[in-house]
């Protein structure tokens, strides 16, 4: 999504509103944390169009109702997606806090012994609690002394890890989710649930026929010039690779049915963008409508099957949209899911809204145990492998950035594009092979994108996500951080070939836990909710909990430390032994962000 403006975190000071005195001598100290939050922000966080985050701190330090109301006034002009309250001393709870139901909120209570900030976090959460608006809680591990401005680092911690959520929360709000068809061979993630995008989420869902694509391309409304250049550069940088599939089909295309193929799949990429994003050019050309686009955040193609039984399918299409480089350069990604499985899709664009990173769109295809690798190719799995791993791979919707030729400290990685360098996506595309699609399951062809993760030494670290629904419950969410990695040749070789050999793969090692889900990597791939799967790179499991529990979902299973999860306090009102149990009541208790 191009050309947007983002919402802001907003900085609240609030302070003992005793004047003569009390007030005054606190005035300082209080707008200073203020402003060191604001600065800690900027510095730490990047919109997904690679630009700072910005703040906005209320014009006065917050004593009482009125200057809350102030503040509110002031957030509610700038577009404040979240609020921050900061204080180093008792201030009036229920006075001073914004009751904004539909905002996240987090209080940062300065732990110091001279003033009691820590009084007034606590007094505070409690009000948050009562009138059932959820906030989270900040208090330093450590006493600082009462004039130091510094953040302590596991403050720091939260603070961005608050601030990522309600960004994520804020950029998605009010935008859409495209469906390019409808449902894709009974998978139940591509029937869209609007209650779902509308209460939980914020936001709308916009549905446009595959016949779409159809029209755009016989009245030529897509930029000529533009596909001209596509064009030229999709014949030098895509290939057309072996035809792994179909060799000995009588039916199998022939080279120039095939270039016509792919002329069809350069012209997709262009409409599906077109759709998500709207296309100042082509207003010029007298098509103002389509000129405007869905606003869409994300979207999703079915493809299979009404589409795919004719046309060329959607897999050259979505791994361009998911990736960050094109004939147009460097740029931001999309986030798009095969199959219109749009519960894959709002995976996806978590993932994506936390770390400004391209997604990998999956089947969770296959659990190899080590006892039938062995059994298999011979070779007895050793290292990050040892207990087996899972193998991800479907043909479309795979950002080419996860080949692992980008590189951070020398380690495969994902990168933003901001990040990104020319020769890491030259290199992403040297290693990329676009196979002509196996026309027993794909009768109008195509090409999908074929490569494997390199994981490196020590693997590349990633998060597999998934949101299902369940009927009584809504939506959950279930988490896997692990490690994409590299298999022993022959046993890659082996096993590539009895899969999908045309297709990306990335063989990924969920970190085990020895319970619940994580007791091994079997019961991840037995506790998996659905077909799919959304891989990101890094571990954000974390930064996946506090997202889901500002948006009221819960994690159903997930492997990240107890110390590392961060919710509202009022999690704790429902339990404080059994946190996934006390998850699920908070929840349900409190309900979706939205009406
Ligand atoms: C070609 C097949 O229909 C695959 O696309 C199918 O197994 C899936 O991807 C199901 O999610
Ligand atoms: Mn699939």
């Amino acid at each position: 999504m191009t050309n947007m403006t983002f919402p802001k975190i907003g900085i609240r000071p609030t302070i003992d509103g005793r004047r003569r005195g009390i007030r005054e001598s606190l005035e300082d100290q209080t707008m200073k944390m203020a402003h060191s939050v604001a600065d800690l922000l900027a510095a730490t966080l990047k919109y997904p169009d690679g630009s700072p985050v910005q703040t906005v701190i209320s014009d006065t330090t917050i004593g009482g109702v009125k200057e809350a109301a102030m503040s509110k006034e002031k957030f509610d002009r700038a577009g404040v997606c979240g609020t921050i309250t900061v204080t180093p001393c008792w201030c009036y709870g229920s006075e001073t806090m914004d009751m904004s139901p539909d905002l996240p909120h987090a209080i940062w209570g300065f732990n110091g012994t001279e003033r009691p900030g820590a009084v007034y976090l606590a007094a505070v959460l409690a009000a948050h609690a009562q009138k059932g608006i959820p906030a989270f809680g900040i208090y330093g591990h450590d006493v600082q002394d009462a004039d130091d401005t510094s953040i302590p680092d596991d403050v720091k911690t939260k603070l961005i890890r608050f601030a990522k959520g309600a960004l994520a929360t804020g950029i998605m709000r009010n935008k859409s989710y495209l469906s390019i068809g409808s449902v894709a061979m009974g998978i139940a993630g591509s029937t869209v649930d609007p209650d779902f995008f509308q209460e939980y989420l914020g936001m709308r869902n916009e549905y446009v026929d595959m016949t779409e694509i159809v029209r755009r391309w016989d009245e030529g409304i897509y930029d000529k010039e533009e596909f001209e250049k596509a064009l030229a550069w999709a014949e030098k940088n895509t290939p057309i690779g072996p035809d792994l599939y179909n060799e000995d089909d009588p039916n199998k295309f022939t080279d120039e049915q095939k270039h016509e193929q792919l002329v069809a799949c350069v012209k997709m990429t262009m409409i599906a963008r077109d759709l998500m994003d709207g296309n100042k050019k082509l207003a010029d050309m007298g098509f103002k409508e389509e000129a405007e686009g869905h606003n869409a955040i994300a979207a999703g193609f079915q493809g299979q099957r009404q589409w795919t039984d004719h046309f060329p399918n959607g897999d050259y299409m979505e791994a361009f949209m998911n990736s960050q480089y094109d004939w147009n350069g460097i740029h931001q990604p999309h986030v798009f899911a095969t199959e219109n499985d749009s519960l894959n899709a709002t995976s996806m664009l978590f993932n994506y809204l936390l770390t400004n990173t391209p997604q990998i769109f999956a089947d969770v295809r296959t659990y190899w145990s080590p006892e039938a690798v062995e059994r298999v190719t011979g070779t007895k799995l050793e290292g990050v492998a040892k207990n087996g791993f899972l193998h991800l791979s479907n043909s479309g919707a795979q950002t080419l950035d996860a080949t692992g030729q980008e590189t951070i400290d020398g380690q495969p990685a994902i990168k933003p594009f901001y990040d990104l360098s020319e020769e890491e996506a030259q290199a992403n595309l040297d290693h990329t092979r676009w196979i002509p699609a196996n026309i027993g399951y794909f009768r109008g062809g195509g090409f999908s994108s074929n490569y494997v993760t390199r994981g490196g030494e020590k693997g590349m670290p990633v998060t597999m996500a998934r949101l299902n629904l369940v009927k009584g419950v809504g939506p959950e969410l279930q988490v896997a951080e692990g490690y994409a990695v590299d298999l022993p040749e022959n046993v890659f070789d082996i096993i590539n070939k009895r899969t999908d050999p045309g297709w990306p793969s990335t063989f990924f090692v969920p970190i085990l836990t020895g319970h619940g889900a994580f007791k091994s990597v079997y019961d991840v791939m037995d506790n998996w909710g659905a077909n799919h799967g959304a891989i990101s790179y890094g571990h954000i499991g974390a930064d996946l909990i506090t997202l889901a529990s500002i948006l009221r979902i819960p994690v159903n299973m997930h492997n990240v430390p107890e110390s590392d999860i961060f919710r509202p306090r009022a999690w704790s009102s429902l339990g404080t032994e059994n946190l996934e149990a006390a998850d699920f009541n908070a929840c349900k208790n409190f309900g979706p962000l939205y009406k």
